[in-house]
């Protein structure tokens, strides 16, 4: 691996979303066998991390975005605020079988899994926070007019796997995909645009950012295992400070930035990530300019 100068100078225009670390101190790294990847290890704060793992488990999963559990009678009882069912079910058993259920989440465009294909139609607004930080990760990668249309929340249990795949059913390819990972850590393997060609293999911790540009934005890759770490980043927490207003200018929950400190709030979300990992994957859909499907 090597150091990749960010553009950093381009990021800086922007204020820096709360929660993240300043980009001088960003790690950043590009593989000389996989042009156009690249990792970012760990740029985000505790508070930042906690932020984003707490709307990925109680709020993304709530309508209208859709789930796993949309399509299983079985948990047709839990799709509607599967956190608080959570949180409300006290039996063990009851209680693992609600955890485990969640396997993905769909923000904004929602991609159908059986067609491949997005649609007009099965659309909802996009998180205006995981909005305004992916649209500061893009420049300081020197990618400007970013748009993020369409994200994928995956949750992994330990034990679960994600299996070979490419993503490929944006109109856009161009754009780059980013991949933020929080809680347990994986092992990432990513590969060339057909089968043949051995892969690489990454460890993602909490915190990473992977960002799948040019030639990696459409090979092969997958998730072929969830590792326990001892590490808990999420945990060495700084309390929130008066800057810390300016999250309002990124969207962001400026209450629930504040709760994540609290250690009472924070149980049940460490609870959760304890044992699982979860995954933000976020997709430029359309063409430059356009503002939807024609
Ligand atoms: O969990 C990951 O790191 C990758 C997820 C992924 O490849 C996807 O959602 O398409
Ligand atoms: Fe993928």
């Amino acid at each position: 691996m090597s150091i990749c100068e960010l553009n950093k100078n381009k990021a800086a225009e922007l204020a820096l979303p709360v929660g993240l670390k300043p980009t001088h101190a960003w790690q950043c790294y590009t593989l000389m066998q996989h042009p156009g990847l690249i990792v970012i290890r760990n740029p985000f704060m505790a508070l930042g991390q906690r932020y984003w793992m707490s709307r990925c488990l109680r709020d993304y999963p709530q309508k209208p975005n859709i789930s796993n559990l949309d399509a299983n009678p079985a948990m047709a009882d839990f799709s509607t605020d599967w956190w608080m069912e959570l949180q409300r079910s006290t039996d063990k058993q009851a209680k693992q079988r609600i955890k485990t259920s969640m396997r993905w989440t769909t923000l904004g465009y929602h991609h159908n899994w059986d067609t491949k294909v997005y649609d007009e139609a099965m659309h909802n607004k996009f998180p205006d926070d995981l909005k305004a930080l992916c649209q500061f990760f893009s420049l300081a990668i020197g990618f400007a007019n970013y748009e993020p249309q369409a994200a994928i929340v995956n949750y992994y249990p330990i034990g679960t796997t994600l299996s070979g795949h490419t993503d490929h059913s944006e109109l856009n390819l161009k754009a780059p995909l980013f991949s933020f990972s929080f809680g347990q850590a994986a092992i990432f393997l990513i590969g060339g645009t057909t089968v043949d060609e051995k892969p690489s293999a990454l460890f993602l911790r909490s915190g990473d950012v992977l960002v799948m540009s040019e030639q990696s934005r459409l090979c092969y890759h997958a998730v072929p295992r969830i590792l326990p770490t001892d590490l808990k980043p999420w945990n060495d927490c700084l309390p929130p400070t008066k800057d810390d207003d300016k999250a309002v200018g990124h969207c962001m929950d400026t209450v629930l930035y504040s709760n994540v400190y609290d250690d009472q709030f924070w149980l049940p979300f460490e609870d959760y990530i304890t044992d699982s990992r979860i995954n933000v994957n976020v997709r430029q859909v359309l063409e430059f300019g356009k503002t939807e499907f024609k």
